[in-house]
């Protein structure tokens, strides 16, 4: 029954940045394909390092959580690290760099054999790209994830960086961004053990930046889920706002998003991700959150919920348009019998309470929606989770209250929004609207992944979706050889 509380760092030791450049699948081949040539370089108004987030796209398959996303066409030498440092869990995002395989090979050599890995502050090579990894934490271990950003050296540009290994300490002036709470409550924490500063992001303004980055740059990001059939939303750039947000972290925020950086917090609810993971701790003695969610999977809520029949003698009250078998209230039958908490299954509390939060904040959110006349609602936040009965859920409430008018769509970089606003605040003209609108434009679409359909134009198979990429290949080209004409063309 047991499962981890954060599966997603126990895995990865010091070693993972590189060891992942070393699994080339063949879609990798075709992303190294789609490097500018060696020598060439690209020019750029600034010269400070930029994020390029052409051809960005989700690496992994479909059913992967917090899945890495690839940075094909990254050549500058960044080296970002940021963090959302929320009231239950701490979401990291950080670049890695994707070298050249033989030349990769051979600087590992030279690390393992202490000769360093670069003469200067800029390498002498291009980088062929790069990866955004996402890795959560739970806050009360925050000394776990200060250990995992020293150990990869995280705070000083990783240790793929041209300034590792080094003895020296970061400097007086290292900063890393971070947004969530925990920004204020452990800068002092970070400044203690890492010697870095905090440089505090705005939470919403970030959750915002990662949302519009994520749904106007990576295909098959978001998606609907209803009654456990998956559809990838291929999102109309330029029909993207106004739009609803809804954060379901420990709190949720619904945040009303007209544009990049336009957007007023609506509302917000204190139940939330916080509620059901402390009621339902204290409830079944779960000793974990996906232990939670793994019980509700074996619940029968009928136990635990009074429903409409069970007032109504096992009618539908149709009048008013409530079948027999609607909730009419939420853990209302534990009141009418004479049973203690052990008399009921841990799974079935856990399913009821799942249901009451997620169809609660469900029909909260399209009250709001309502409010301002949005159809559209993206629902992100580790609540979330990826699992198929909270989504459910949530997209009934919002269908059910909004006759089929407002539609539920989820993301798979669900609870890291903020901390990527935070990684995205390092550059914001690097993802203004243009580059991203352009570039997203001008992409035919991705195929489908295994068991979930895309809304949108006609799909070409994955065949198709190798060629696109070489297309994309070309264009990385003229990207680097005139990158102003490309942007504006
Ligand atoms: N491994 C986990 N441990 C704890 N909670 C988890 C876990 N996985 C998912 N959750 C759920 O995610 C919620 C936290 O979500 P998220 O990280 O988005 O919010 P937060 O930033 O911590 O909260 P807030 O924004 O309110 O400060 C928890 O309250 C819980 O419901
Ligand atoms: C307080 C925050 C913003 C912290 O992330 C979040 O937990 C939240 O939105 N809580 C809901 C608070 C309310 O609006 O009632």
């Amino acid at each position: 029954m047991a499962s981890p509380t954060t599966k997603d760092h126990s895995h990865i030791d010091i070693n993972d940045i590189n060891e992942e450049t070393q699994q080339l699948s063949e879609k990798d081949i075709v992303e190294k394909d789609m490097a500018p040539l060696p020598g060439s370089s690209i020019h750029r108004s600034s010269s400070r390092p930029q994020l390029d987030v052409s051809g960005a796209a989700i690496q992994g398959n479909f059913e992967e959580k917090d899945p890495t996303i690839l940075l094909p066409n990254q050549s500058d030498d960044i080296s970002h690290l940021a963090l959302d440092i929320g009231g239950s869990l701490i979401k990291l995002v950080y670049f890695s760099r994707h070298a050249d395989r033989q030349k990769d090979d051979r600087r590992k050599r030279k690390i393992k054999e202490g000769l360093g890995v670069s003469n200067g502050t800029r390498r002498s090579y291009p980088i062929l790209g790069g990866r955004l990894h996402f890795v959560k934490f739970e806050t009360s271990k925050i000394n776990e994830c200060l250990d995992f950003i020293s150990s990869k050296q995280l705070h000083c540009g990783g240790i793929d960086s041209p300034r590792w290994p080094s003895d020296a300490p970061p400097s007086e002036n290292a900063v890393i961004k971070a947004t969530g709470g925990g920004a204020y409550k452990f800068a002092d924490l970070f400044k203690e053990k890492l010697g870095v500063s905090i440089e505090k992001e705005d939470e919403m303004n970030c959750l915002v930046s990662g949302a519009n980055f994520l749904l106007k740059a990576i295909r098959h990001e978001a998606f609907t889920h209803m009654e456990g059939h998956k559809e990838f939303v291929q999102i109309d750039q330029n029909d993207l706002f106004p739009y609803l947000l809804v954060n379901i972290g420990s709190g949720v925020s619904m945040i009303k998003v007209d544009g990049d950086g336009q957007f007023q917090r609506v509302s917000g609810t204190n139940v939330g991700g916080g509620t059901y993971w402390g009621l339902g701790r204290l409830l079944t003695k779960c000793k974990s959150f996906d232990e939670l969610l793994e019980l509700s999977q074996r619940g029968d809520n009928r136990t635990i919920d009074m429903l409409v029949g069970d007032i109504y003698g096992g009618m539908d009250y149709s009048k008013i348009g409530l079948s027999a078998s609607t909730i009419a209230s939420s853990f209302g039958k534990t009141i009418s019998e004479n049973k203690e908490l052990e008399d009921y299954k841990p799974e079935d509390i856990s399913l009821s309470l799942l249901r009451m939060i997620s169809y609660n904040i469900g029909q909260i959110a399209y009250l709001n929606a309502l409010r301002f006349g949005l159809k559209r609602i993206f629902f992100g936040g580790f609540f979330i989770r990826g699992h198929a009965y909270t989504m459910d859920t949530i997209s009934f409430a919002v269908q059910f209250w909004s006759n089929g008018d407002a539609q539920a769509m989820f993301l798979r970089h669900e609870g890291f929004l903020g901390a990527l606003g935070a990684f995205m605040s390092y550059e914001t003209h690097g993802l203004d609207d243009l580059l991203v609108h352009q570039l997203v434009e001008r992409f035919p679409m991705g195929a489908p992944y295994i068991g979930g359909n895309v809304h949108g134009p006609p799909l070409g198979d994955l065949n198709e979706k190798a060629s696109i990429t070489l297309v994309l290949n070309s264009r990385a080209l003229c990207i680097g050889l005139n990158l102003t004409s490309f942007w504006y063309a």
